[in-house]
């Protein structure tokens, strides 16, 4: 096993990857303009011709000489007699002779020709040779990334063929007993290797050719014999996961066996176990196997690499500023890569980070941008100014309702709906009582809400408590109830009968745990006789899959999330689930537009399609 990890900083680990990837050749290859976008260019360019190449008229008009012109006045017209003058376009040559075009406008056509009022100068709406590029000069510097306009000037200038540096090829090897590929169905304790397709899309973004390996058991011989093969194909090597202290991890000691080992650990988190090693003058990465941690240490050191060799920065993530919604606390020994959704709420960007796992991809798919509390900080206050790196276009923040509450899949069928109207709908769950305190911190648009009063009643009097003032959309009704294993084994029928099962609960301040805790209440049953009651999960989905995978018995939530997952349901109520609104929120056209999704024919079908829901008045009460 390897020895483990002595943590480098980020920015050294950056120099020791620039000074030894600052070696790595790439060959020079001439290739069609045409086709050139996002190449670098190996050598300055000049062009080959002038553009334009010949005198061309700037305007549609005749060309005449201005000397013929000279007497014209306003009051003492001349008229230009046939011979005198030649009819010309914008972009024709100019005719033999004639130095100076009159725009059409400013002439009267008569039989005899032309009368004009005005004088002309000389070269007068004539484009000269090499207006526009002259010939000899330089288009392009070298080491310049080709954009689109770039192939018009080279085009223009004649260049039809030039001379880029061939492209990065990334080597990328996935690595792991229990890989299986895209397409296979994963038996248990198997995972679809998915990590080696995002890197290759990756490479691809940064303008690179990834080659993308077949997957290799933890075998350190066949690891080996992989990687000595990518180094010979490729500039860049990718071995992906082992790079921890596991059975099977042969990161490090691919890297040292194969070359010199540079570093092994860099102190950011996620992806710590980062490593780095040259081999036959290539560049191998070890790259930690959990996705968010690679995603990160892709981004954030392979890219370095990948930068150097190409000898051309690929393009960095736009940032933003942002008040921070949360305190975050942070370790005093690793940079962190905070992930966040990012709304404007009064004309304020607002960040709320979200979930910090190095396994939760979709904490990478869902967030809007990423911020990075230094190590030598302890940690974010709420209301703090930080800097975010956006993952997301800045218009599609600015055209999001922001949604934070509690969860019910209605708000993904709401989502789509609003996507296709040009806005967006960014919810994050974390309970009713969690959304109407965002809501009174200002940090969210809308909360939707189900909060059960003790004498029966929903939401009204949490929001009279805790707002004072808001806004309140009666959105549905849904139906609540027990989701148990096909078939409900256990004959759960009742709150009375989960003191004799395994329970899985949703998190405090949600509504469905005030539900169960209301009901637990009038039956005079003591939670602590209930075995699950302190084991939390944050949605209806996450209690369903407990129940699902046979971890709990049972568990309080919506049907849809109940059939979702192939569970049985047995119902137990209605429930009123709302919408708190900022009030200032009301005339604002992302408000409106999820008014108009909800009151649609379309809503009302696809929530029937799911079953288990009603809609209620969809009156907004004050
Ligand atoms: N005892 C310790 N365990 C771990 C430590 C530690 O310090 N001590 N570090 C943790 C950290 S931090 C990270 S990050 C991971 C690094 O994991 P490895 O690089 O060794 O990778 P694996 O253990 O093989 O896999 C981790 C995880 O990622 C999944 N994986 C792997 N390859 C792919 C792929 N191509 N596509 C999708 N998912 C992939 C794999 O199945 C595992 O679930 O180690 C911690 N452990
Ligand atoms: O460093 Mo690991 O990448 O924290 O999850």
């Amino acid at each position: 096993m390897a020895l483990f990890l002595k943590n480098i900083d980020l920015s050294e680990a950056r120099e020791i990857i620039k000074k030894e990837c600052s070696n790595i050749e790439l060959k020079i290859e001439y290739i069609d303009t045409r086709e050139s976008l996002g190449r670098v260019t190996a050598e300055p360019i000049f062009s080959k011709i002038s553009s334009p190449h010949f005198i061309a008229s700037a305007m549609d008009g005749i060309a005449t000489k201005f000397i013929y012109t000279l007497d014209a006045d306003i009051n003492r017209p001349i008229l230009l007699k046939h011979g005198q003058y030649e009819v010309v376009d914008t972009g024709d040559a100019i005719p033999e002779g004639f130095d100076c075009v009159i725009m059409v406008e400013d002439i009267q056509t008569t039989d005899e020709g032309v009368i004009i009022r005005k004088p002309a100068h000389p070269y007068q709406n004539i484009r000269p040779v090499g207006e526009d590029i002259p010939m000899g000069a330089m288009i392009l510097p070298s080491n310049h990334k080709i954009r689109a306009i770039d192939i018009a000037s080279l085009l223009a200038g004649g260049v039809n063929e030039v001379p880029v540096f061939e492209k990065v090829r990334v080597g990328i090897i996935p690595t792991g007993d229990e890989l299986v590929d895209v397409g296979v169905t994963p038996k248990i304790g198997e995972l679809i290797d998915f990590n080696s397709w995002t890197f290759a899309a990756l490479v691809r973004e940064w303008g690179g050719e990834p080659i993308r390996y077949d997957i290799v058991k933890d075998d350190f011989e066949k690891i080996k014999e992989t990687t000595q093969r990518a180094l010979d194909e490729c500039h860049i090597v990718i071995v992906n996961a082992g790079s921890a202290k596991g059975r099977g991890d042969f990161a490090e000691d691919i890297l040292s066996t194969l070359g010199e080992l540079k570093f092994h650990g860099v102190s950011i988190k996620p992806g710590r176990p980062a490593s780095f090693s040259m081999a036959k003058g290539k560049a191998i990465f070890g790259v930690p196997g959990y996705p968010v941690s690679a995603y990160f240490v892709m981004e954030n050191i392979v890219r370095v690499g990948f930068d150097t060799v190409l000898k051309a920065k690929s393009e960095e993530k736009r940032e933003v500023e942002a008040i921070l919604t949360k305190k975050i606390n942070s370790s005093l020994k690793n940079d962190e890569f905070i992930r966040v959704k990012l709304g404007k709420v009064k004309d304020k960007l607002i960040a709320s980070p979200i979930g910090r796992g190095a396994g939760v991809t979709m904490s990478l798919t869902t967030a809007d941008g990423v911020l990075v509390i230094d190590k030598n900080t302890e940690g974010l206050e709420a209301g703090e100014k930080v800097s975010v790196k956006l993952l997301r276009d800045i218009k599609d923040i600015d055209s999001t309702l922001v949604c934070i509450g509690s969860h019910d899949v209605v708000l993904d069928i709401i989502s789509d709906m609003m996507n296709k109207r040009g806005f967006n709908l960014n919810s994050t769950h974390v309970g009713s009582m969690g959304g109407i305190m965002a809501l009174k911190r200002g940090e969210t648009h809308i909360a939707p809400v189900h909060l059960l009063d003790e004498k029966g009643e929903y939401n009204t009097s949490y929001l009279n408590r805790y707002l004072g003032e808001f806004a309140l959309l009666k959105f549905i009704k849904r139906v609540q109830g027990f989701m148990v294993k096909k078939g409900n084994p256990l004959n759960i029928k009742g709150f009375e009968d989960l003191s004799r099962v395994r329970f899985v609960n949703r998190q405090k301040g949600s509504g469905t745990r005030m539900l169960l805790d209301y009901h637990l209440n009038k039956l005079s049953i003591n939670p602590k006789d209930i075995n699950g009651y302190e084991r939390e999960e944050v949605t209806h989905l996450n209690v369903a899959a407990q129940v699902a995978s046979g971890s709990a018995d049972c568990g309080l939530g919506v049907l849809s999330a109940a059939q979702f997952m192939g569970l049985d349901f047995i119902p137990v109520c209605f429930e009123e689930y709302d919408i708190a609104i900022s009030r200032d929120m009301l005339n604002d056209e992302r408000f409106k537009c999820f008014l108009e999704v909800v009151k649609s024919e379309e809503f009302k079908n696809r929530l029937y399609e799911i079953g288990g829901y009603e809609i209620n008045s969809l009156d907004i009460i004050y």
